[in-house]
C-alpha cells in the first residue's frame, strides 16, 4: 500500500500532516510534527510580520464533538518560522503559512520570504475569523482576487491559500472562479468554522474570553462542512491546483472521506491537539486497513471518486 502524494513537484510519502495553528507555534512543537512516525509534512503557526502575543484570557476549549478557539494569532513572528523550515526543509516538504492582518502585511512577508532560502510552500491564510475588527478576507471575493493579483505580480515560489468555509453553492463558484486565474499549487480547505458559541452549562456563560465567547469551531462537528468544501472545489478547480483536506479528522475513514473527496493530502487540528503526534500513526494504519477492506493499493485508486446516487 502506498500514501503518496504530490503538490508543486513534492512528493509526500504520507498525505497526513498538522493543521495550521495546531502544534505548530515552537520549534520543539514542530520538531515533534517532523520526527512523527506517519506525519507526512508540517504547517507553521500563521506568522504575521512582528511577534504577537494574541488574545487574552481563555481562548480554548473542548466542547462536545470538538473545539472553539480565538486565538487572535499569537505567533513567534515570520522570522522564527523562516529560520526553522529553511533549517529543515531539505528533510521533508514544508508548508509555511503566513497570516497578515493586512495586504501590505502579507505583502511584505512574501516578498522576505521570495527573497530568502525557504523553497518550500507557503499556505497564504485568509481565513483567520478570530482578530477583532477584521473579517475573513476570504470572504471578500474582490478583496481576494485583488490580493491574489497582487501577489503572483511577484510571487514565484509554490503558493497556496487556506480558505474559511463557504455554505453556499454560488459562493464556491465565486470562489473557483477567481482561484482558477491563478497559478495556484493548491487550495487549503477548511479553516475553523468562524464565530461560533458555546455555552457552558454550569455557569450559564460563554467558555471563551475573547470577542464575548464567538470563535472557530473545529472537530468532529466540523467534519460534513469539510467535506462539502474539498468536494465541491474539487469538482471547480483545475487540476494542478491541489487540494489539502481539513477539518473533523478523528479516524482512518474520515481520511479516506477526504480523499474520496479529492483531496491530496489532509491535515488534522483539533484531534491532534487532544492526542498529540502519536495520531499521525494510528490514523495511516487505520486508513491502510480502510483501504485493504475495499480492495485498494494506492490512494489514486480512489481520490475523488466519491459517487452520488443514480
Ligand atoms: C491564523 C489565525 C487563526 C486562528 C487564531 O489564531 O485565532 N484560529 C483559527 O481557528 N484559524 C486561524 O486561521
Amino acid at each position: 500500500t502506498t500514501l503518496t502524494a504530490s503538490i508543486a513537484g513534492f512528493d509526500f510519502d504520507n498525505v497526513l500532516l498538522n493543521a495550521a495553528g495546531v502544534y505548530c507555534q515552537t520549534a520543539s512543537e514542530l520538531d515533534q510534527i517532523l520526527e512523527a512516525s506517519g506525519a507526512g509534512s508540517l504547517v507553521t503557526k500563521s506568522a504575521t510580520p512582528a511577534e504577537r502575543d494574541g488574545n487574552a484570557g481563555i481562548r480554548f476549549a473542548e466542547m462536545p464533538l470538538g473545539s472553539i478557539n480565538s486565538m487572535g494569532l499569537p505567533n513567534l513572528g515570520l522570522d522564527y518560522y523562516l529560520d526553522y523550515t529553511i533549517t529543515h526543509q531539505d528533510e521533508k516538504p514544508l508548508f509555511l503559512s503566513i497570516a497578515g492582518l493586512t495586504k501590505a502585511d502579507n505583502l511584505a512577508m512574501l516578498r522576505d520570504v521570495q527573497a530568502s532560502d525557504f523553497n518550500g510552500l507557503v499556505e497564504l491564510n485568509l481565513s483567520c475569523p478570530n482578530v477583532p475588527g477584521k473579517p475573513q478576507t476570504a470572504y471578500d471575493f474582490d478583496t481576494t482576487r485583488e490580493i491574489l493579483t497582487e501577489v503572483f505580480s511577484f510571487y514565484t515560489k509554490p503558493l497556496g491559500v487556506k480558505l474559511p468555509p463557504y455554505f453556499d453553492i454560488a459562493h464556491f463558484d465565486m470562489i473557483a472562479e477567481i482561484l482558477n486565474d491563478f497559478p495556484l499549487a493548491f487550495v487549503n480547505t477548511i479553516n475553523s468554522i468562524g464565530n461560533g458559541l458555546v455555552v457552558d452549562p454550569e455557569t450559564d456563560t460563554v467558555v471563551i474570553a475573547p470577542k464575548g465567547g464567538f470563535g472557530g469551531l473545529g472537530g468532529e462537528i466540523v467534519k460534513p462542512t469539510a467535506l462539502a468544501n474539498v468536494r465541491a472545489l474539487r469538482q471547480r478547480l483545475r487540476p494542478e491546483i491541489k487540494i489539502i483536506g481539513t477539518g473533523g479528522v478523528t479516524n482512518g475513514r474520515d481520511v479516506y472521506d477526504h480523499i474520496l473527496c479529492g483531496a491530496d493530502l489532509v491535515s488534522v487540528g483539533t484531534s491532534l491537539y487532544f492526542e498529540g503526534p502519536a495520531i499521525f500513526e494510528r490514523l495511516n494504519n487505520e486508513l491502510i486497513a480502510v483501504m485493504a477492506e475495499k480492495g485498494y493499493n494506492h490512494l489514486e485508486e480512489f481520490r475523488g471518486q466519491l459517487q452520488t446516487l443514480a
